[in-house]
């Protein structure tokens, strides 16, 4: 940390979203300088400032920038977005960022503003340290942001040294009225009584205590504050924990969109056509390598004839001097006067030109071994050239383009026969991205553990749940294990699967209240970037979604997905339908992703959610009338798997108050085909 000519370097952030489109409207910045100049004894230079919008990302980056370095600042200055509009986030974006809380400034600037009015209260400051910097959140307005600054200022230099490494013994030489003096502030009230030792002692109460409030400031962090959750780490005491999500709400389809622009586009690769084709896209036009037949076969069971020159056949018996099976091998020439007898499928003799049916002929006599016939008698004169024989080339041409670049190969649809029919042997497909799956929590155990549960344990629901989901698509899943709530556990897990895998779910520890280390790992250890963090929907409000850039083996750039899916099994699942698969399906190149979206009729009252669309677990059949009907499967809490049993839909409820009623139409996403049991 550089104290430039031994001046304590300062900056002032100003969120706010008019000044940060047009920075003349901003007063904040020039009223602070003169604060800094008037009160602060020279001591304080203001080295940076910087306008940024009420957003929680953009004071995260501007913040970091100046405390994350090589040369950090020693004190940042906040101004603005600490109210109660929605809008005001800079607590929430500031919370997360600091390793020890300062409550006793907060307290103090509060004092000294509530002294002049009582709406000071209706702010929402917060102070502490990140690493060696300290930051405090200051009003809005010019006139509330200079009163609480004035009111805090002279006491800062002394916290600023302290956090940038000095020895508090040494500071404290003197003890308090010696900070006083240098301070250039005075004690009030009884507190200076018991003059240094009342505050020294304090500090000592607090120091290892995190209860309630105060405390914390002292609390020794259990790791380095790099290796720690910027979020909620509850081992840190209540004053660290979220209260709400720093992370703005995002709608369903906005959360799509998203996923649809961040999912790497598909990839194709050579593939020999075998059954593990199956369920891919091809990435290139085929064209045909063969003709179907290959040669000239008859369609029927009878003899192969050769029409005479004159052109018209003669009914009549002939010798039988050729026998053609569908077996493969040579055939000799067919003469005039002669004829062949021939299975259907077999190739025809070089030379005949038409085949007669079984059935318009006579067994007339049989070779002396009575092995094989040796006159037939021909009844039909109405035989023209190629009757009963399929050209070679008539169902598939050689050269002929079979399938189109973007056609999935299936075997109901036949392509994979039609692969298959024309000897191809490799085709250029999408590669299907590989799919890693874990479980994080330390209670979650593995769901076949023998024995019983000890308090607290939770069977693995997830992981195998969303594993046979995604193998059910077609998709090769690695299967990640289950990772503790430690920070470089996850880490390193996370990095060996982005080796291995396109995109990794995750499960478990994305809400508030929880020990959330996804986060900060993917954004801090990784290098990732978090699209977003919570989606208004029900269930599944925590979902979160990120990218990785990372290096392949052949050093080529490319990103990895993570989607970290709420804990709770039935949202898990619900999760992994809505966002994962629309983006396995779009690397894939299958179109279009995602589920069948289809309009329903509801067969029964369904209720609906205040708050959130839901996405509601129902079975939906079909009726005599043709049209599809939707039954609730029941017990929609986020928690119950069991609401899943015998569910091959996801209605798509609106949020609001009441039911819908039974008869009203409403959108599902079907997530297997429509039988009476919901089995595809
Ligand atoms: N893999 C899992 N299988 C079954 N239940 C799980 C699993 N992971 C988490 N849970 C349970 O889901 C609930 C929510 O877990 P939590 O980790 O708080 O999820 P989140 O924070 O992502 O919502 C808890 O009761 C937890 O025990």
């Amino acid at each position: 940390m550089s104290t430039t000519n031994s001046k304590l370097r300062a900056s002032i952030l100003v969120v706010s979203e008019t000044a940060s489109q047009d920075a003349s409207t901003d007063k904040c910045i020039p009223v602070l300088k003169g604060v800094f100049g008037h009160l602060g004894n020279d001591q304080w230079e203001v080295s940076e400032t910087e306008i940024v919008p009420d957003n929680v990302l953009a004071i995260q980056k501007t913040i970091r920038n100046w405390t994350d370095g090589s040369d950090p600042l020693n004190l940042i200055v906040t101004s603005g977005g600490t109210g109660f509009a929605t809008k005001d986030v800079t607590p929430e974006a500031v919370t997360p960022l600091i390793d020890r809380h300062a409550p006793g400034l907060v307290h103090g600037m509060l004092t000294i503003s509530y002294a002049v009015t009582p709406f000071a209260l209706m702010a929402r400051p917060v102070a502490g340290l990140r690493k060696q910097t300290l930051i405090l959140t200051l009003p809005g307005s010019p006139k509330g942001a200079k009163e609480n600054l004035e009111a805090v200022l002279k006491l800062l230099p002394h916290a600023c040294v302290q956090a940038a490494g000095a020895e508090s013994r040494q500071l404290h030489v003197g003890g308090v009225k010696k900070l006083e003096k240098d301070a250039g502030v005075s004690s009030h009230g009884s507190a200076t009584a018991d003059g240094g030792s009342g505050q020294h002692h304090h500090r000592h109460h607090g120091h290892g205590h995190s209860h309630g409030h105060g405390g914390h400031a002292a609390v020794q962090p259990h790791t380095k504050p790099e290796d720690r959750p910027q979020s909620n780490d509850p081992s840190a005491g209540p004053t660290r924990r979220y209260r709400s999500s720093p992370y703005p709400m995002l709608a369903v389809e906005d959360a799509l969109k998203l996923i649809a622009a961040q999912t790497p586009a598909p990839i194709a690769e050579k593939a020999p056509v075998s059954m593990n084709v199956v369920g891919s896209v091809l990435a290139e036009d085929v064209k045909a390598v063969e003709s179907v037949p290959a040669f000239r076969a008859s369609i029927v069971d009878g003899y192969a004839v050769k029409i005479p020159s004159s052109g018209k056949f003669q009914k009549g018996v002939y010798p039988v001097t050729i026998v053609s099976h569908a077996q493969a091998g040579e055939v000799q020439e067919l003469k005039e006067g002669e004829i062949a007898r021939i299975t259907t499928g077999a190739p025809l003799p070089p030379g005949a030109d038409a085949v007669v049916m079984v059935e318009d002929t006579v067994l007339k006599s049989q070779t002396d071994d009575g092995q094989e016939e040796k006159e037939i008698e021909i009844l039909t004169d109405e035989i023209k050239a190629n009757e009963n024989v399929r050209e070679v080339g008539s169902d598939v041409k050689e050269g002929e383009t079979i399938l189109k670049k973007g056609e999935g190969v299936t075997v109901v649809g036949g392509e994979f026969g039609l692969l298959a029919s024309v000897g191809m042997r490799i085709v250029s497909v999408y590669r299907r991205p590989i799919v890693g799956v874990l479980s994080t929590g330390d209670e979650i155990i593995p769901h076949d553990r023998e024995g019983p549960l000890r308090l607290g344990e939770v069977r693995d629901t997830n992981r195998p749940t969303l594993i046979t989901a995604a193998r059910s698509h077609k998709f090769d899943v690695i299967d990640l294990g289950i990772v503790s709530d430690k920070p470089g556990t996850l880490e390193h897990t996370l990095r060996d699967a982005m080796r291995k895998c396109d995109v990794i779910i995750t499960t478990g520890g994305v809400s508030m209240g929880e020990l959330d280390l996804l986060k900060p790992t993917i954004e801090r250890s990784l290098g990732g970037t978090i699209h977003f963090g919570r989606v208004n929907m029900k269930p599944g409000k925590p979902t979160t979604f990120a990218t990785v850039p990372v290096k392949d083996n052949s050093g080529t750039h490319v990103t990895k997905t993570i989607f970290s899916l709420p804990g709770n099994p039935a949202s898990a699942v619900v999760c992994f339908h809505l966002f994962v698969l629309p983006a396995l399906h779009q690397q894939a190149g299958i179109k279009p992703a995602g589920l069948a979206r289809v309009k329903v009729v509801l067969d029964e009252d369904v209720r609906m959610d205040k708050g959130r669309p839901e996405y509601h677990r129902a079975l939906v059949v079909t009726k005599g009338d043709g049209l599809m009907y939707a039954s609730s499967t029941g017990g929609q809490r986020s928690s119950r798997i069991g609401s899943f049993r015998g569910a091959n839909a996801l209605l798509c409820m609106p949020k609001g108050e009441g039911s819908l009623k039974k008869g009203e139409r409403v959108d599902a996403l079907l997530m297997a085909g429509l039988t009476v049991s919901g089995i595809p």
